[in-house]
C-alpha cells in the first residue's frame, strides 16, 4: 500500500512532495518536487532540507514542521512563497503531515502545489476591484446601482448631482422618485422608465436622454446608460447618468436659431468670409422665387437682385469693414423679373478671435410698408375730401416751383380761390351738399389747368392753383377766365341743381412777390377786392390793394381795442307820435369815437366788424347800454320804448335770447320798453329758425319791427305768421314822396293790425302826408329837431 503510494507520489506531475527525518534531512524528492524547485532528486535526499529549500519564510515553515513533528498531527495546509534555485518566486500550496511508524513521528512529509497562477490572478482581481472602486468613488459621472425595485448603492457624484446630501436619502427609493410626473415629450415617467428598463434588460444596456428631478426639486436633463447585471445571482441595473443640461440648452438654443432661420419671414442669406453663399431659409425662396440652389456656392453680390451696382457694393464694403454692419433700401427683383422694395441688412459675424468668418444678410420685402408709407403720405399731403393736394404738399410745390422759375427766370401765377357764399349752400341744403358742391368743383378746377400745375384745397371752400412757368399775365388771366366758367356752370347734385360763382386773386412771381408767403398773401389780398367790389371775377394783386387791406387791418385792430376801451357811444333817433307829437320812442343808434379819427358812423365799420366776427360783442354791447338808458329815461319820468338793430349775425346767433335776456335782466327794463328791429333780409337769412327765433323773442315780451320795410324783395305773406309790432317805412320810400308805397304800406299795416313809423322824415309836408294817410309814428331829422327844442333834448344823447 505504502509502496503504491510512493509511486503515487513518485508520478504526481503537479504535486511537488519531500520528506525530512528528525534531522531535518530530505529522505523523499519526488518528480515535482524536482521539477518545482529545479533541484534534482539525487542532489536533494541525504541533504539537509534548509540548504535545498531557500525557504522566504523559513521560520515560520520550520515552526509548522516543528509542530507536526511534535504533535503528530496534520499541520496546516498554507500558502507559501519560495524562491527556487533559479531565482524564481513561486508560491506554492503546502500541507505536511507526519509518517507515523510505531507510534513514533518518523518522517514529516510536505506535498506543495505550484499556485503562483493562481496567486497572480487574485492579486490582478484584486487590482481590478481596487480600481474600480477608485473609479466608482471618484467619477464624475453620477452611478447608481439598481436592485429589484429600487437604489442600492450610489456614488458621490449621484449624491451632488441629485442634490440629495446623503446616500440614504437615495438608497431604497425608487429611481422613478428622482423623476417629473412626465417627461417632455408627455409621456408619464414611470411608463417611460419601465421600458427603459426593459429593453436594458433585454439588450443588456440602453441609452436615453431623461429628465430628473433632484432632491431640490430642480429639474434637469441628463444622459443615462443602463447596463444590466446580474450579481450572485440577482438581477441589477448599472446606471450611469450624465447631466446634460448645459448641453439640452445649447441644443435648444440650436435649435431655436435653426427654427428662427428656417421660419423667419425675412429671407435670411449665410455666406462665407468671402461672402460666398453658404446658406439660405425658405423664405429667401418665398420672397424672391428662387430655389436654394441657384444661390449656394455663388457670390452674394451677385445674387441677392438689387446689389448689382459696383459702387453700391463698395460703399457696402466700406461699411461693413468699418463698423461690422450695413443696411439700407435696395431695389430688389424676384425670378419672374418683377421688382420690389426691399430692406437688406448684412452683418458681418466674427470667430473667436475677431475675424470675420461669416456674414449674415437679411432681406425684407417691404411693398407692403412702403405701401403703407405711401398712403400715410398721400393722406398727409392730401385733403380728405377732394384728395387734392392739401397746403402742406401746396408749399412743398410751390416752394419747388419758385425756385424752378428762378432759375429759369420764368413766371409763375398763384390763384387764390374762394367760393362765393358758399355758407348759404351750406346753411340751405345741408353740409353733405356742400361737400359734394367742394369735390365736384375739385375736378372741374382739376380740369381747367395742366399737369404741371398744382390745384390745392387749403380748407373751407378756398382753392389756390400754382400755375408754374407761365408765359405772361395773360395766360394767369385766361386761366382764371376758364376757371370761372368752370364754376358757373350748374351743379347737379343729387335732386338740387345749383349754380355758384368765385371769386379769384392771382399774384404773380417775381412782381408781386418773390417768396412764398407774399405770394400767397397777395393773391389773398386781391381775392379779397374781388369779394369787395360784389365777387364773381378775378383781379390781379397791386399796391394799392395792399394799402387798403393795411388800412383794414388797423381798423379791424382799433375795433379790437374800442370794444376793450369803451370807445363806442350811443345816439338816439327820436320817435314821435304822428298825431300828438309826443316821442313814444328812440332808435339806438352807435357811434365809434375813434382816437384820432373822431366820430365814426357804423358805415365806416361795420363790415369790418362783420368780417373780424365783432358784430356780436359790439351788438351786445349795444342791447345793453340801450336798455341802460330806457331804463333811465323811465327813472327820470320818460317811459319811452328804445329800439336796437339787430345784425344779422346776432340774429341768428343761437344765444340771441339769452343775450336779451341779460340785457333786460341787467338794465332792469321791462320787455316792452325794448324793442327789436331785423330788416327783412335778416329774417330771410335766418332761414328755417327765423320764425322760431322771432316767436320766442316776442314771447319774452320784446317789440318786433321790421326795418327798412318795403326795400327788400318783401314777400308779404311771411307778414302775418310773424309776430311783428310794427313796420318802419324805408326812409327812401318818405324822402322821395313816393306816397302810393307809403300808403300802401300803412293800409297793409292797419290790415295786419301793426303799427306804422315812417323814416327819414324832415318836412311838416311829409308829415302832414304821413298823418293824412294814418300813419301811427315818425322819425327823422324833423323828429329830432322838435325833440331838440323841447326838454327832452337831452335824451338824444
Ligand atoms: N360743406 C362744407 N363746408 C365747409 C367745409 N369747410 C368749411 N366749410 C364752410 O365753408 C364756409 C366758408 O364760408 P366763407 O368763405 O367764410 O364765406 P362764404 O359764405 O363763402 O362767403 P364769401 O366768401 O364772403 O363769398 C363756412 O360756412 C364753413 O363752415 C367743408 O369741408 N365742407
Amino acid at each position: 500500500m505504502i509502496t503504491h503510494l510512493v509511486e503515487a507520489m513518485e508520478l504526481a506531475p503537479t504535486v511537488a512532495v519531500h520528506s525530512m527525518d528528525a534531522n531535518r534531512t530530505v529522505r523523499f524528492w519526488n518528480a515535482g518536487a524536482a521539477q518545482m524547485f529545479g533541484v534534482a532528486p539525487d542532489e536533494a535526499v541525504g541533504r539537509p532540507i534548509a540548504g535545498v529549500l531557500p525557504f522566504v519564510r523559513e521560520a515560520e515553515h520550520d515552526a509548522v514542521v516543528d509542530e507536526v513533528w511534535r504533535s503528530g498531527k496534520p499541520g496546516p495546509a498554507r500558502d507559501w512563497q519560495v524562491r527556487t534555485r533559479d531565482g524564481r518566486v513561486l508560491w506554492i500550496y503546502s500541507a505536511s503531515f507526519p509518517l507515523i511508524q510505531d507510534g513514533v513521528v518518523r518522517q514529516v512529509f510536505c506535498m506543495d502545489i505550484d499556485v503562483t497562477e493562481r496567486k497572480r490572478n487574485e492579486a490582478a482581481l484584486e487590482n481590478a476591484g481596487a480600481h474600480f472602486r477608485q473609479m466608482y468613488l471618484k467619477s464624475s459621472d453620477a452611478i447608481l446601482l439598481i436592485g429589484a425595485d429600487s437604489i442600492a448603492e450610489v456614488n458621490p457624484a449621484a449624491l451632488a448631482l441629485f442634490k440629495c446630501g446623503a446616500a440614504c436619502n437615495m438608497v431604497g427609493r425608487p429611481l422613478s422618485d428622482f423623476a417629473p410626473l412626465r417627461q417632455p415629450g408627455g409621456a408619464l415617467s414611470s411608463v417611460e422608465m419601465t421600458r427603459a428598463w426593459d429593453l436594458a434588460h433585454d439588450t443588456g444596456n440602453f441609452r436615453c436622454d431623461w429628465r430628473y428631478l433632484n432632491c431640490a426639486g430642480e429639474l434637469f436633463w441628463a444622459e443615462v446608460l443602463m447596463t444590466s447585471i446580474a450579481l450572485n445571482g440577482e438581477h441589477l441595473f448599472y446606471v450611469v447618468v450624465r447631466d446634460i443640461t448645459a448641453r439640452k440648452q445649447a441644443e435648444h438654443r440650436l435649435h431655436l436659431a435653426a427654427q428662427v432661420f428656417e421660419n423667419s419671414r425675412d429671407a435670411i442669406i449665410i455666406t462665407d468670409r468671402e461672402q460666398t453663399v453658404i446658406a439660405v431659409n425658405r423664405a429667401y425662396s418665398n420672397i424672391t422665387g428662387r430655389g436654394a440652389g441657384e444661390m449656394l456656392g455663388q457670390p452674394l453680390a451677385r445674387q441677392v437682385p438689387g446689389l448689382e451696382d459696383p459702387a453700391l457694393n463698395q460703399d457696402i464694403r466700406r461699411e461693413l469693414d468699418a463698423t461690422g454692419h450695413w443696411q439700407g433700401e435696395i431695389h430688389s427683383r424676384r425670378a419672374g423679373g418683377d421688382a420690389f422694395p426691399a430692406m437688406l441688412a448684412l452683418t458681418a459675424i466674427r470667430d473667436s478671435n475677431g475675424a470675420v468668418s461669416n456674414y449674415m444678410g437679411i432681406l425684407s420685402d417691404i411693398t407692403d410698408r412702403k405701401k403703407t408709407e405711401e398712403h400715410t403720405r398721400h393722406l398727409a399731403e392730401h385733403d380728405f375730401l377732394t384728395d387734392l393736394p392739401n397746403r402742406v404738399l401746396l408749399l412743398d410745390r410751390l416752394s419747388q416751383a419758385l425756385q424752378g422759375a428762378r432759375r429759369s427766370h420764368r413766371m409763375l401765377a398763384l390763384m387764390f380761390i374762394d367760393l362765393d357764399r358758399f355758407k348759404e349752400v351750406n346753411d340751405t341744403l345741408g353740409h353733405q351738399v356742400g361737400d359734394e358742391l367742394l369735390k365736384e368743383i375739385a375736378r372741374r378746377l382739376v380740369k381747367c389747368v395742366r399737369g404741371a400745375d398744382t390745384v390745392s384745397r387749403q380748407g373751407g371752400d378756398e382753392f389756390l392753383i400754382i400755375l408754374a412757368d407761365i408765359g405772361g399775365v395773360d395766360q394767369a388771366a385766361h386761366v382764371a377766365g376758364t376757371v370761372l366758367n368752370a364754376i358757373a356752370q350748374p351743379f347737379r347734385l343729387g335732386v338740387h341743381t345749383l349754380q355758384v360763382s368765385g371769386s379769384i386773386g392771382i399774384a404773380i412771381y417775381p412782381n408781386d412777390g418773390d417768396d412764398i408767403e407774399q405770394l400767397i398773401k397777395h393773391a389773398d389780398v386781391a381775392m379779397y377786392h374781388v369779394k369787395e367790389g360784389g365777387r364773381n371775377g378775378y383781379q390781379f394783386f397791386n399796391a394799392d390793394m395792399q394799402a387798403q387791406i393795411a388800412e383794414r387791418v388797423a381798423l379791424e385792430e382799433g375795433l379790437r381795442r374800442a370794444l376793450r376801451n369803451q370807445e363806442f357811444e350811443l345816439e338816439f333817433q327820436a320817435e314821435l307820435d304822428v298825431l300828438s307829437g309826443d316821442p313814444v320812442g328812440m332808435e339806438a343808434l352807435v357811434r365809434w369815437r375813434h382816437p384820432e379819427l373822431g366820430l365814426l358812423l357804423p358805415e365806416r365799420f361795420m363790415a369790418v366788424a362783420e368780417d373780424a366776427g365783432l358784430m356780436i360783442p359790439i351788438g351786445t354791447w349795444v342791447l345793453q347800454q340801450a336798455c341802460r338808458h330806457a331804463r333811465r329815461w323811465r327813472e327820470g319820468g320818460h317811459p319811452l320804448v328804445v329800439a336796437v338793430n339787430l345784425s344779422t349775425q346776432q340774429f341768428t346767433h343761437k344765444n340771441l335770447l339769452g343775450c336779451v335776456r341779460e340785457a333786460l335782466e341787467g338794465s332792469g327794463l321791462s320787455p316792452e320798453y325794448l324793442e327789436l328791429e331785423l330788416t327783412e333780409a335778416i329774417i330771410m337769412k335766418g332761414g328755417a329758425a327765423a320764425q322760431g327765433t322771432l316767436l320766442a323773442l316776442s314771447a319774452l315780451g320784446v317789440r318786433l319791427t321790421i326795418d327798412d320795410f318795403g326795400t327788400g324783395y318783401s314777400r308779404l305773406g311771411y307778414l302775418k305768421d310773424y309776430p311783428v309790432d310794427k313796420l318802419k317805412i324805408d326812409s327812401s320810400f318818405t324822402t322821395a314822396g313816393d306816397g302810393a308805397v307809403v300808403a300802401t304800406i300803412i293800409a297793409m299795416a292797419r290790415n295786419l293790425k301793426m303799427q306804422v313809423i315812417a323814416e327819414g322824415v324832415e318836412t311838416g309836408e311829409q308829415l302832414a302826408y304821413l298823418r293824412s294817410k294814418g300813419c301811427d309814428q315818425y322819425q327823422g331829422r324833423l323828429a329830432d329837431a322838435q325833440l331838440r327844442g323841447s326838454a327832452l333834448a337831452p335824451l338824444l344823447h
